[in-house]
């Protein structure tokens, strides 16, 4: 669970009259998530999602996610809104984090996502793209390439405790990517971290995509190997096709990739199959036990790994072949 800074309710009700959300019904800290403390708020106005952010989430970055959030809506994405204060503020303080207040989006995400949800994903991953267009404030994917190996030492010396030979297959990953890491690819806002957990259902229709605290400027079509990665492989960890091509499909029914996208697809499929396994690995290894959140199999991303390594194009993931004369 992700509860790591608790919260009293004089200190909650503090800091909600700072807001014109209404006065404070009850509140309760939200299990899941692993990266923030999230609680769920009701007033006599509304739901909202009380955000404490952590020390993993640099503050420099808040305008940058929370800005977002408010650029994508205005440009016609379902996703959560922050709230501003009376004062007009949309960042405040509660118990020494810093804080925010969040519109609740109804919904829920799907345990088992089928096909169809798999290619709304994809519709809704391509008009995030195409919706981040014109965002004045940029951030760099601090976990991309270049970031993988300086997270990969702090994890090495104790590799092997997760697999045996882990090491060198992993330093000849590392030293792969940053060979054949591709160059000039359509970029710009992307998620980083589409996971099923991220994106919510009503009634059976997708009806918003939350959770925007990875996200950053990088290449589009590495954004969708990210989605290929958490929505294609089933749970014994085999690549299913047809979510494939329903994801892919949906993408492109708003947004095409172009023949240099589709050629770099297997390259970012191992990219960001090795970058969730890096992070993975480090709290698997780093996190003290008795800490109050579910720590996420790294031995997942390291058997999708070894599957794109074996693959040659992107027909091989769903794509659907050119067709030749
Ligand atoms: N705006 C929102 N509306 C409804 N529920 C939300 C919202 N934001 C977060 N949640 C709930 O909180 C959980 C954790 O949020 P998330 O942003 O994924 O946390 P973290 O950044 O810590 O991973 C979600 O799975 C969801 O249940
Ligand atoms: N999606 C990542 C972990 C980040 O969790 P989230 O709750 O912020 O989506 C993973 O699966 O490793």
């Amino acid at each position: 669970m992700a509860v790591y800074t608790d919260i009293n309710e004089d200190d909650l009700t503090a800091f909600l009259a700072e807001y014109d959300a209404g006065h404070l019904m009850s509140y309760k800290g939200i299990a899941e998530g692993v990266e923030n403390s999230n609680f769920l708020l009701h007033t006599d106005k509304a739901p909202h999602i009380l955000t404490l952010y952590e020390k993993r989430v640099d503050p420099n970055d808040l305008p940058f996610f929370l800005g977002l959030m408010q650029h994508l809506a205005d440009n016609g994405l379902s996703c959560p809104l922050p709230v501003a204060r009376k004062d007009g503020e949309i960042l405040g303080h509660l118990a020494g984090r810093p804080a925010a207040l969040i519109s609740f989006l109804e919904g829920m995400w799907l345990r088992k996502p089928e096909a169809r949800h798999c290619r709304d994903v994809g519709v809704a991953l391509a008009q995030m793209h195409l919706a981040g267009e014109g965002f004045s404030i940029t951030r760099k994917n601090a976990l991309s390439v270049e970031g993988w190996r300086p997270l990969w030492d702090k994890s090495e010396p104790r590799a092997d405790e997760v697999e045996k030979g882990l090491k060198d297959e992993i330093r000849a990953e590392l030293s792969f990517l940053e060979q054949n890491w591709p160059l000039g690819l359509p970029s710009g806002v992307i998620h980083a971290d589409l996971f099923p957990d991220n994106v919510f259902f009503l009634d059976d229709r997708l009806s918003g995509l939350i959770d925007f605290y990875f996200a950053c400027n990088d290449y589009f079509a590495y954004d969708l190997s990210v989605c290929l990665n958490a929505w294609c492989f089933e749970k014994d960890w085999c690549y299913n096709i047809t979510k494939g091509m329903a994801l892919i499909e949906g993408y492109q029914s708003v947004r095409p990739l172009s023949a240099a996208e589709i050629e770099a697809l297997p390259v970012f499929c191992r990219g960001s199959a090795l970058r969730f396994f890096l992070t993975r690995l480090y709290d698997w290894i780093m996190t003290p036990p008795g800490a109050m959140v579910t720590k996420k199999d790294p031995k997942e991303y390291l058997r999708k790994l070894r599957f794109h390594q074996h693959i040659k194009s992107a027909v091989e993931y769903g794509l659907e072949a050119p067709v030749t004369a």
